[in-house]
């Protein structure tokens, strides 16, 4: 019994496969998915996945567990426009700013689950966010969670509203991350390390730091303080970092709140501009 078995028998469309939907697929197909009970549609679908065994861009079968939407906000109507409508499937997208509702006038009377996740899915390290629409059973709920929790964690969230600002923090927030990894490299150069040992260190800093931070019991400020020794080099190298007016706190909030003011912008977007 696996949180495939049901998917496995009916099969799952994914609509869009590139980087998010194709991060998931790699999680999902790792985990036990069935390569052959998936149908990919994807016009343009990358070399890697032409001999994964997947169905590709083949008719949809009649009754799929779930329909998976995994294209860019604005490729959404046309998207949309290529999928019958399907009774008894769950559709489940995972498109930044795209709303309940706007789903809902495409596909009058389906379950919807929205979902944010990111791309560590691939290797079954992502968090997603998920919330359905009216029409969502526990159960439906439950079966988007599995399929989630496949590949990460997953948290279920209170009200639509908190999605944009879960897609400025944690769907987008891996960028942010990687943008950190290339400025502590590129920072360790201009210290004068090579740019290959640079970049060595800042990767298996942010990871290092990262796992322990999931691992440990402690909060991260206490273990900030567990790196800091009173008058070394940590402290003053956070001298920096913590500056109260232009170090990384007000930086990560201008940052956060900038993608959170962009996702729910695409979201009234998409709505004027119905399906
Ligand atoms: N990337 C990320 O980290 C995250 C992305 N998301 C969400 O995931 C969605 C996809 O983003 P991302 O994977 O980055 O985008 P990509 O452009 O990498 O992937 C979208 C894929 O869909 C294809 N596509 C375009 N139009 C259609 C269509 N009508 N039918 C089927 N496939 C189509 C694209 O082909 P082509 O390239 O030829 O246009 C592309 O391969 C977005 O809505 C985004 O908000 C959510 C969380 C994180
Ligand atoms: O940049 C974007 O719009 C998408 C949503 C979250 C991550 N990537």
């Amino acid at each position: 019994m696996s949180e495939f078995d049901d998917i496995n028998k009916r099969g799952l469309v994914l609509v869009g496969c590139g980087r998010m939907g194709g991060a998931m697929l790699k999680g999902w197909l790792a985990r036990g998915l069935n390569p052959g009970a998936v149908t990919v549609i994807d016009p343009k679908l990358a070399p890697e996945w032409q001999s994964a065994g997947l169905r590709v861009n083949a008719p949809l079968p009649d009754n799929p567990a779930v329909l998976v939407l995994a294209v860019k906000p604005q490729m959404m109507a046309d998207a949309l426009g290529e999928v019958p409508v399907l009774t008894d499937t769950l559709v489940l997208s995972v498109a930044a700013g795209t709303t309940i509702a706007t789903y809902e006038a495409a596909f009058p009377g389906a379950t919807i689950v929205r979902v944010m996740p990111n791309t560590p899915a691939a290797i079954g390290q992502g968090i997603s966010a998920l919330i359905g629409n009216a029409r969502a059973t526990d159960a439906d709920l439950d079966m988007a969670e599995a399929l989630m929790g496949a590949v990460g964690r997953v948290v279920r969230l209170e009200s639509e509203d908190q999605m944009d600002a879960v897609t400025g923090l944690s769907g987008s927030g891996p960028a942010y991350v990687f943008h950190m990894i290339e400025a502590m490299a590129q920072a360790g150069q201009a210290v004068g390390l090579s740019p290959e040992l640079s970049l060595e260190l800042a990767r298996m800093t942010v990871a290092g730091a990262g796992a322990l931070a999931v691992d440990a019991d402690e909060d991260p400020a206490i273990l900030r303080e567990n790196v800091t020794s009173p008058g070394g080099t940590t402290a003053a190298g956070l001298m920096v970092l913590m500056n109260e007016e232009h170090g990384l706190r007000p930086l990560m909030k201008r940052t956060v709140a900038a993608a959170t003011a962009r996702g729910r912008e695409l979201g009234r977007d998409l709505e004027r501009g119905g399906k």
